[in-house]
């Protein structure tokens, strides 16, 4: 199954929750006129009232979304501008695509006014999927430019909110960097339960399948179950994991941790971190601990400090990036359980607001249920976009 697809069904409540809601807000107001052959062009004009544009109803049995959004590249969008075809001829006319595909004739799209309530709306809708207040705002108002006053339909706004969420997600698009550091030391870092362990085991098995030889220290040392999670995780992938005896300290062992790998020549050390939130001054002197003992063999490292993310807990996981930024030197993020959450959107806020690598996403508890982030796949996954 191609990725997008799983991921697009994982991430279904996330998807209905917006799909339903943007459907509900231009039938909320809109007017149906039957066949969609003449439209606005959502994406690339500015003066979208003399383009004449090709989309497929949003409407009715034969209207698949993977043909809509096919149909919104810019060659059609390119083609001479021709007038206005007064509304009374929608009817009459069906549309290029319409025509070459046979669909679309005849189906009824809802359109509706692009106003300040229907503004309004969108913004209330993009805070309650969690994008924030601030990004929502900058979103609905980026979508309403060139726009206001004119007719649109929910494909054009979905196919419009796709591209502003995947222009926001694009630069924070990075895979975890390979560095030549031997080893290159990776600290994880987030809440207890945020899927640390779980991301590791997920990274581990990754590495190892790309031919490198991989180390896990098991550093939350206060949790026995964390550590046979860990022990788990790490027989799973194959991969051996240093642990030490419960309540000993997470520097020492990171330090053992350390030696080791150098001795085996390990490409990676991934260092599993407690998760306390409960007794912040604590945690972060454990981990300015680890960091300054690891230096003794490496001042380099450690080379990323990855915060793991819980996408169910919402907006709560903007306060974690602020609290794990002073209490670790974070570079970049893991967002995991983003199947069956319909708290997606809070990523697109991370996003906006801290400009933070995305590395990757979980989207599952099997191993191989850590992708890469893809922004446009991760777009059209949570608005309900099919992918041509
Ligand atoms: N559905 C889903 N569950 C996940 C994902 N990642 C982790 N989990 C589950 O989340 C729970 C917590 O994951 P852990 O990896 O143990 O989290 P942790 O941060 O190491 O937690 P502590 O060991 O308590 O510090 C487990 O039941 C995992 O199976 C994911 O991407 N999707």
């Amino acid at each position: 199954m191609a990725f997008f697809s799983k991921l697009k069904d994982k991430l279904f409540k996330s998807s209905s929750k917006l799909e339903e809601g943007l459907d509900a807000i231009v039938e909320d107001g809109g007017d149906q006129s039957v066949d969609a052959a003449v439209e606005i062009d959502p994406v690339q004009t500015s003066e979208p009232d003399l383009v004449q544009d090709v989309l497929p109803t949003d409407a009715g049995e034969g209207a698949a979304p993977s043909d809509a959004a096919a149909a919104m590249p810019e060659p059609i969008a390119a083609q001479p501008a021709a007038p206005v075809t007064p509304p009374h001829a929608e009817s009459e006319k069906p549309g290029l695509l319409a025509r070459l595909t046979g669909r679309g004739a005849g189906q009824p799209v809802v359109k509706r006014v692009l106003d300040d309530d229907m503004l309004e709306q969108l913004e209330e809708l993009l805070i309650a999927s969690d994008m924030g207040v601030d990004t929502a705002l900058r979103v609905s108002a980026n979508i309403a430019e060139g726009r206001f006053g004119k007719r649109v339909s929910t494909q054009e706004i979905k196919s419009l909110l796709a591209k502003e969420v995947s222009r926001i997600m694009e630069p924070v698009a990075k895979p975890l960097p390979i560095y030549p550091n031997k080893p290159q030391v990776v600290l994880v870092v987030g809440v207890n339960g945020s899927g640390k362990t779980t991301t590791i085991g997920k990274l581990a098995s990754q590495f190892k399948a790309a031919g490198k030889s991989v180390v896990i220290a098991a550093g939350d040392t206060f949790r026995a179950a964390a550590v046979e999670q860990l022990q788990v995780w790490g027989d799973r992938a194959g991969v051996p994991v240093l642990t030490a005896p419960e309540g000993s300290d997470p520097a020492s062992l990171a330090f053992d941790a350390m030696t080791r790998a150098e001795a085996d020549g390990a490409d990676l050390l991934m260092i599993d971190t407690a998760g306390r939130l409960q007794n912040r001054a604590d945690l972060m002197e454990e981990l300015a601990k680890i960091v300054r003992v690891i230096r003794k063999k490496d001042e380099t490292a450690p080379h990323n400090t990855l915060l793991v993310l819980d996408a169910t807990t919402g907006q709560n996981a903007v306060n974690q990036v602020d609290t794990f930024q002073k209490l670790a030197d974070v570079s970049g993020l893991v967002m995991t359980k983003l199947d069956g959450t319909a708290k997606g959107g809070v990523l697109v806020a991370l996003a906006d607001k801290f400009g933070l690598p995305i590395h990757a996403i979980g989207v599952g508890e099997q191993i191989d249920d850590l992708a890469p982030f893809d922004p446009e796949e991760f777009a059209a996954a949570l608005i309900g976009l099919d992918k041509a």
